[in-house]
């Protein structure tokens, strides 16, 4: 069975059996085909000469491999994934989040490195985009997905970027990406709230707002009190998190082992050669 972007049931349990993802990309899966087959019960057959239009080949893929239909019950839009092309849904965020239809925004590739993003400006009342970074002329610019790890890139967008490699640790209901760098203010903040005393209660709105990165006012939350048992909350969670590739880990030690355990005995044969010649 295709699961999302071609991969497989298989395919996801082996590689993702640690990863949020996996369970998202089956939740992803589960919608669509939840979807279709309301529109094939409430409508398409009812309705036999109505269709069922889509505009994102992805949806029809996984429609057609789970749901098992005839490609003529499916028809995707090509007018529409043209004007899709052009035309990007872009959320304001000086607009409470507003959806605007932005011609060309769809070109715009993503950088980790970058937090610029497309905006309402009032002035000339317009969305414009104002870069972060000095660009050269010729050079791309880049905008921001979002702070996403790599496996959210991956599922939405179907990539994910060599630099600033994330990984995501699951803590409750929460999903922090972490960067091989550092980790993020969110990710601190949550730590903290998870481990605080009532005695704190007073500078619970705080974390938690830092938490689910709401405040971006405060860019330097700390809690020297409680800043080591913080840490080493963080440091349990993702030591509980890459415990779970045990077969990856298991297949690591092996290795390791054989490879010293070969040196070993070429080392053995060496000195039982210099001993010869001695
Ligand atoms: C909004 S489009 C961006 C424009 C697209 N690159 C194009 O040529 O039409 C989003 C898609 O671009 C690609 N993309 C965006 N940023 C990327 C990056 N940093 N590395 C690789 N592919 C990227 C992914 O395929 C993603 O699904």
């Amino acid at each position: 069975m295709d699961l999302w972007g071609g991969w497989t049931q298989e395919e996801l349990d082996r590689y993702l059996e640690a990863s949020q993802i996996r369970q998202r990309a089956i939740e992803r899966v589960t919608n669509v085909v939840g979807t279709y087959n309301d529109l094939r019960m409430r409508i398409f057959s009812k309705h036999p000469a109505c269709k069922c239009v889509s505009v994102s080949s992805e949806w029809c893929q996984i429609v057609q491999s789970v749901c098992r239909c005839d490609d003529d019950d499916l028809v995707i839009n090509r007018s529409k994934v043209h004007k899709s092309l052009l035309m990007q849904h872009v959320r304001l965020p000086s607009l409470g989040g507003k959806v605007a239809l932005v011609p060309w925004a769809d070109m715009l590739n993503h950088s980790c490195k970058v937090d610029a993003f497309l905006d309402y400006d009032k002035s000339s009342q317009g969305v414009v985009f104002s870069t972060d970074e000095a660009y050269e002329p010729g050079e791309q610019v880049f905008i921001s997905y979002g702070k996403k790890s790599n496996g959210e890139l991956l599922l939405s967008y179907g990539f994910a970027p060599r630099e600033g490699t994330t990984l995501e640790i699951p803590l409750r209901s929460q999903c922090y990406p972490i960067q091989i760098t550092g980790w993020p203010l969110e990710l601190m903040a949550y730590a903290y709230l998870a481990i605080s005393p009532p005695s704190m209660s007073g500078q619970f709105v705080e974390m938690a707002a830092a938490a689910s990165n709401k405040s971006t006012t405060k860019k330097d939350l700390r809690y020297s009190e409680i800043e080591e048992e913080a840490l080493q909350f963080i440091l349990d969670t993702c030591e509980a998190s890459i415990s779970k590739y045990n077969k990856f880990l298991q297949i690591l030690r092996r290795r390791l082992r054989d490879i010293r355990s070969g040196e070993l005995k070429a080392l053995t044969i060496f000195n039982g050669f210099r001993k010869f010649f001695k």
